[in-house]
């Protein structure tokens, strides 16, 4: 049996320290396979989630040609492909959160903008055999790939791949920052509702207001994203102080941010930080997110070593599904499980 961890009450916690730049984590000793490796990750890992939530992953095992191979892909689908090429395979007609998606369509800040993000994408999720029973889960299902667009599906699957196991292995350490057992978490992501996308942010012109960014300001819904920037930049994100820092693009590392489902999980220890995107450069900005979220029916409920009499769970029990379908059904004006229009008692 394990010990919990001490953790304080909230009344006596030190205040989390403001960042002003995202603090590195090294990744290279989880790797090395030493459990005084993976327990000295885990530690830079806690004091980055407690006080900024959004960090840099060095070392992380994946390689950044990865991500400029997608990117070229990316800006291929968008460049060669016809209307009906694109219109056969948007979001909105496919459904399950998957496809491509125009300029406008996504908007993570409803409150502050009327008109939808400025930037237009296409989300990818698990690849399922077609006997594969999460195929009746909401959000799983098919994804949505171009006819006569040869390379794309194999391109797209081996980045998602390469970051579904890289989170696999990250998220063995956030278990051990929580002082749990390393496996804890594993059983609850090996059918993870993940999702990678491309985004495209077309440069932003005249004068700029929160009624339109190129992604408007918002917390991720699930556990924690990576993201690849293309260096270009514009990603800004918001400290405990209510600043709000940039996080220029590093070719050398990936970005990595908790989500709501994190926050929810740690009841609270850990922050999903608020984030949005501006691209004033003048040129495309291309930028790829992957979501990691658990499976559908891992059971959400705040983890042992976060809970104490003086610290009781902030939060009632989920599931994965029932938390990302709350968050994602507010982002888009279309039914996003089945695809066409909203339902009335979606
Ligand atoms: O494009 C980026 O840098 C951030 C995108 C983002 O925050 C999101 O898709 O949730
Ligand atoms: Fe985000």
């Amino acid at each position: 049996m394990m010990t919990p961890a001490a953790i304080l009450d909230t009344s006596l916690q030190g205040k989390r320290i403001p960042f002003t730049q995202a603090p590195i984590i090294d990744f290279a000793p989880a790797e090395s396979g030493t459990r005084a490796g993976k327990l000295e990750v885990a530690k830079h890992l806690r004091d980055a989630c407690i006080n900024a939530g959004f960090m840099y992953v060095k070392n992380s095992g994946v390689s950044p040609s990865l991500a400029e191979s997608t990117f070229s892909w990316a800006r291929r689908f968008l460049k060669e492909t016809t209307p009906e090429q694109k219109q056969a395979v948007s979001m909105a007609v496919h459904g399950h959160n998957r496809g491509y998606f125009t300029i406008g369509e996504e908007n993570l800040d409803p409150t502050s903008q009327a008109a939808g993000d400025l930037k237009e994408g296409y989300n990818i999720g698990r690849e399922l055999a077609p006997d594969d029973p999460d195929r009746n889960t909401p959000l799983c299902g098919t994804n949505a790939w171009p006819e006569d667009f040869p390379g794309f599906r194999e391109a797209m699957l081996t980045y998602f791949d390469a970051m579904n196991d890289l989170s696999r292995r990250m998220i063995r350490i956030f278990a051990l920052s929580l002082d749990m057992p390393e496996d804890y978490f594993d059983k609850m992501v090996d059918r993870p509702l993940a999702t990678m996308r491309f985004l495209h942010y077309p440069p932003q012109e005249g004068v700029i207001t929160e009624e339109q960014l190129g992604c408007g300001a918002h917390t991720d819904f699930g556990c924690f994203t990576f993201l690849a920037q293309d260096g270009v930049g514009g990603l800004q994100a918001r400290n405990v102080a209510g600043e709000w820092i940039e996080i220029p693009s590093r070719t050398d590392c990936f970005v990595m941010n908790i989500g709501d489902m994190f926050q929810r999980w740690t009841n609270d220890l850990y922050i999903s930080t608020l984030h949005r995107v501006i691209n004033t450069s003048e040129k495309d900005r291309y930028s790829l997110p992957f979501f990691f979220d658990p499976n559908a029916d891992a059971y959400i409920e705040a983890l042992p070593t976060c809970v104490t009499p003086e610290r009781p769970a902030h939060y009632a029990p989920t599931t994965g599904l029932k938390h990302i379908m709350e968050r994602l059904s507010a982002g888009y004006g279309f039914d996003i499980v089945n695809g066409g229009d909203k339902k009335e008692d979606m």
